[in-house]
């Protein structure tokens, strides 16, 4: 290439001017395509023009082969996103992530235990939690490629839903290469075995989601032992041969051969805090049962209400707290209504349908709390919609000192340092001061908490205590209308 000459006549070099060596460029550039063959512009204007439609062409046939692989060539099964297998499918792709996983979803966490007390009572300083995100996996099971995808459509319904733990909850489709869709469906095994081992010592307690649609996992609580929630054994004793005895399939065989509609249902009823939330949960745990929690003040209809019964599984608890604050007398609605109670959406009768109306589900157990048994409709709770009523009512001096027993025991790490001997004749000191039927299991607990490395203390101070609560009770008792044994 010559290099420019300028006025003054000197040669300038590129190296000292890079100005004049880029124009210079761009002047040789040009003359190139000033040569060029007009027929030469024109064809690259057609192969751009033809761009294009290939690629779509390309794509287009990418996913007819793919369509056509697909059906002849791999075996697939859809599991919805309510479904709680789902849910047992998500956990098991999770827990067996690479250690390197880098893509997470990051949520507030809002309310849930665990989180330091601190930041929630700070408006601002929620921790956050960052859960695992994925869209489509590729697995290796027992010799068998595995694809999950999920559905990409739903997951933003299921993002946006502040109580979305990440796992579960959108559509996901689960393919292998082969004929026959036998691998999957060993995969799918192995998931639920899976989430059974994780869950042996949860209940999982399913509530309706926010728009009411669909069941949804709300919590997973630890299994709470019968032996925690104290009251009458004897009682107990019964109530846990029952429900044993129903479970079993040969009742189930008996109910049938006699058309007899297989189901159960209690009502535990008594003062606040006297357990009967605690024994439903107790009651699953010891079952091994999901919980099913209605809250019927929330359901908008009775068509919705049956819906959501019909999709309750068969073996399972369905637990209807506080009925009274919901349903009482049919007598007393007006009363209620003036002072201003709340009316539920759907009406007793749609309830009384649910339980054991023609097209109601067999197979669970329905457990109703109350506090006020005076104001339930008759036909709510008779035999056939309530076949056990098991009546929870203030602490008696046995209940007191098991509890004691309970909240010291020394495999509970209490600082104390006594042996069990010592605690045992502790307990029975601190029961004598406790009047008997007088004080809620659930005050006596409040009382325990303030002293939970000191036995000593707790029952140094148990006296002033029973005063002062005696001085404030109201003499108000609670009227046993069922007259059930009392605990
Ligand atoms: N019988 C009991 N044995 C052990 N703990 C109990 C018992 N009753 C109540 N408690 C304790 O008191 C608290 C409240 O109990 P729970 O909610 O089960 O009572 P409840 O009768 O359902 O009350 P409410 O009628 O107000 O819903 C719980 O923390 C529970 O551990």
């Amino acid at each position: 290439m010559a290099h420019r000459i300028h006025a003054g006549g000197a040669a300038s070099y590129p190296l000292l001017d890079p100005w004049s060596h880029g124009i210079g460029v761009i002047r040789e550039v040009w003359s190139c395509w000033s040569e060029l063959d007009i027929t030469h512009i024109g064809s690259l204007v057609a192969i751009a023009g033809v761009v294009p439609t290939a690629w779509r062409f390309l794509q287009r046939t990418c996913t007819e082969t793919y369509g056509w692989i697909r059906r002849c060539f791999v075996a697939s099964v859809t599991i919805p996103g309510g479904d709680p297998l789902n849910r047992s499918v998500v956990q098991w792709i999770l827990s067996n992530r690479s250690r390197h996983y880098r893509s997470f979803t990051g949520r507030t966490e809002i309310g849930s235990a665990g989180v330091d007390r601190a930041a929630t009572l700070r408006k601002t300083r929620h921790a956050v939690r960052y859960s695992p995100h994925w869209d489509t996996k590729w697995l290796w099971y027992r010799g068998n490629a595995i694809h999950v995808v999920r559905a990409a459509g739903n997951c933003g319904v299921s993002m946006s839903d502040p109580s979305y733990d990440g796992i579960g909850g959108e559509e996901i489709t689960i393919s292998c290469f082969g004929w026959s869709a036998e691998p999957v469906k060993k995969f799918i095994e192995a998931c639920r075995e899976y989430a059974d081992r994780e869950t042996q010592f949860f209940v999982i307690i399913y509530a309706r989601d926010r728009y009411g649609l669909a069941w949804k996992p709300k919590a997973r609580k630890p299994i709470r032992l019968l032996e925690t929630v104290h009251f009458d054994n004897q009682l107990k004793q019964e109530l846990l041969a029952d429900i044993r005895n129903y479970l079993d399939p040969r009742t189930q065989r008996l109910y049938q051969s006699r058309s007899m509609p297989y189901r159960r249902g209690y009502l535990f009823y008594g003062p606040p805090g006297t357990g009967k939330s605690s024994l439903s949960l107790a009651i699953a745990g010891e079952f091994g049962l999901d919980l099913y929690e209605v809250k019927i003040p929330s359901v908008a209809t009775d068509t919705d209400l049956e819906q959501m019964f019909q999709e309750i599984p068969p073996r399972c608890v369905v637990l209807l707290e506080d009925i009274d604050a919901v349903w009482v007398d049919r007598s007393n609605v007006q009363k209620n209504d003036h002072e201003g109670n709340h009316v539920p959406n759907c009406t007793l009768s749609g309830l009384l349908n649910v339980l054991d109306g023609v097209g109601s589900q067999e197979g669970r157990i329905v457990i109703m709390t109350t506090n006020r048994p005076e104001d339930l409709d008759r036909a709510l709770v008779r035999p056939g919609r309530v076949d056990t009523k098991v009546y929870l009512g203030n602490i008696n001096r046995k209940s007191t000192e098991e509890m004691f027993l309970r909240m010291f025991s020394p495999d509970l790490g209490c600082s104390s340092q006594l042996n069990m001997d010592e605690i045992q004749e502790l307990a029975v000191e601190f029961a004598s001061h406790i009047p008997n039927d007088t004080f809620t299991p659930s005050s006596l607990q409040g009382f325990f908490q303030l002293y939970l490395n000191s036995p000593h203390d707790a029952v140094s101070n148990i006296g002033e205590w029973v005063k002062r609560e005696l001085s404030k009770q109201p003499d108000k008792e609670f009227e046993d209308v069922f007259n059930e044994r009392k605990i």
